[in-house]
């Protein structure tokens, strides 16, 4: 079986926690009280994302991923978003928005030789809408990296990739984790690396859920993938009073004061939520769903998020290509 790192390194910050802490008691309340929300495994049928079912999705799929990050706007600025057919789309969607209206005007951006050397101009365009999005630099960067990695190392073709995967989930986000720097979501916390793969891991559910788990989706371990730490699940998890923070981060997280990505504070919340989403799955397989995997719980903990009670307190900021 594939080694996968992120559950061992995440253990040894959760054992040494000092900014953020566990709730126990306040798992089985959740799951009663909101598990009805859990939904099938992430859906795909949004109207900002694209599907043809075939390879085309996959590297349309990769380049979200690599742009998966970061959405919200310095204080004061307008938040990032686009329109696709008449509605108007931010955050997450906003990025899927924008990419798949780029694909249907036919911006080659599941091209890595456009990618190696992609003008600013293109990306400018293809992210043109409300307000800028955050990070613009990074992102035209690590799309010029991906490109180049491809170009270089696997025929140009993201679909070798996966293929060199042979279904396994977990070595797809080790071979991203290995291949791409923008994907090398780890920090070194007393000595010892933590490792999180947050875009790594959520192209893979991506596809699946694109692929309906068959053809380039098809993965026997989805079960091994871990929550994806982004910023929205501790705000729930915080809500549901599953996280806790010290008082001194409680306010910085309040008054939405930048923390230093690699930073103590920043790496024990998501080591946390992490940790958080494994205990809340036990929770669901003790109530009778026993086929809850924790990609499942992070999207009901990711749907919970879109919904006004959980967005009462701000999530934590921190600038970052990692989530
Ligand atoms: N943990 C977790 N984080 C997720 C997602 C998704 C979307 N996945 C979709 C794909 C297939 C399904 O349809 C899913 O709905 C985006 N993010 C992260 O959230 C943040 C954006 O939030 P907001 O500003 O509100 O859009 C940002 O860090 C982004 O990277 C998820 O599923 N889990």
């Amino acid at each position: 079986m594939e080694p996968f790192p992120v559950l061992p390194s995440v253990e040894v910050v959760v054992r040494r926690a000092r900014w953020v802490r566990f709730c126990p008691e306040a798992v089985e309340s959740a799951v009663a009280r909101w598990g009805g929300e859990l939904q099938c495994a992430g859906t795909w049928d949004e109207p900002f994302h694209f599907a043809d079912g075939t390879e085309e999705t996959a590297r349309w799929i990769f380049v979200l991923d690599v742009l998966n990050h970061c959405f919200w706007p310095d204080p004061g600025e307008p938040v990032w978003g686009v329109e696709l057919e008449g509605t108007f789309y931010s955050g997450y969607a906003g990025l899927a928005a924008a990419l798949k209206k780029a694909h249907l005007r036919g911006v080659p951006l599941t091209d890595a030789a456009y990618l190696a050397t992609l003008p600013e101009e293109d990306l400018k365009r293809v992210f043109s809408g409300r307000g800028s999005i955050p990070l613009f630099a990074e992102r035209v960067h690590n799309l010029r990296e991906a490109g180049r990695v491809l170009l270089e190392r696997w025929g140009g073709d993201v679909v070798r990739i996966i293929e060199a995967a042979e279904g396994s989930a977990c070595r797809l986000a080790s071979l991203c984790a290995r291949e791409f720097p923008s994907f090398r979501d780890e920090a070194e916390l007393d000595g010892r690396t933590v490792y999180f793969w947050k875009r790594a891991q959520i192209f893979a559910a991506d596809l699946a859920a694109a692929f309906r788990g068959e053809g380039l989706g098809a993965f026997r371990d989805l079960a091994r993938l871990t929550a994806f730490a982004d910023y929205k699940l501790p705000q729930v998890l915080r809500e549901l009073g599953i996280l806790e923070y010290a008082p001194e981060l409680a306010g910085k997280v309040d008054r939405r004061e930048l923390l230093e990505p690699g930073s103590r504070e920043e790496v024990e919340i998501r080591a946390l939520t992490v940790w958080a989403v494994e205990r809340l799955k036990e929770a669901f397989h003790r109530a009778g769903f026993a086929q809850v995997t924790s990609s499942r719980v992070d999207h009901w903990l990711w749907s919970l998020g879109q919904l006004e009670p959980f967005r009462k307190r701000p999530y934590h900021r921190c600038r970052t290509i990692y989530y």
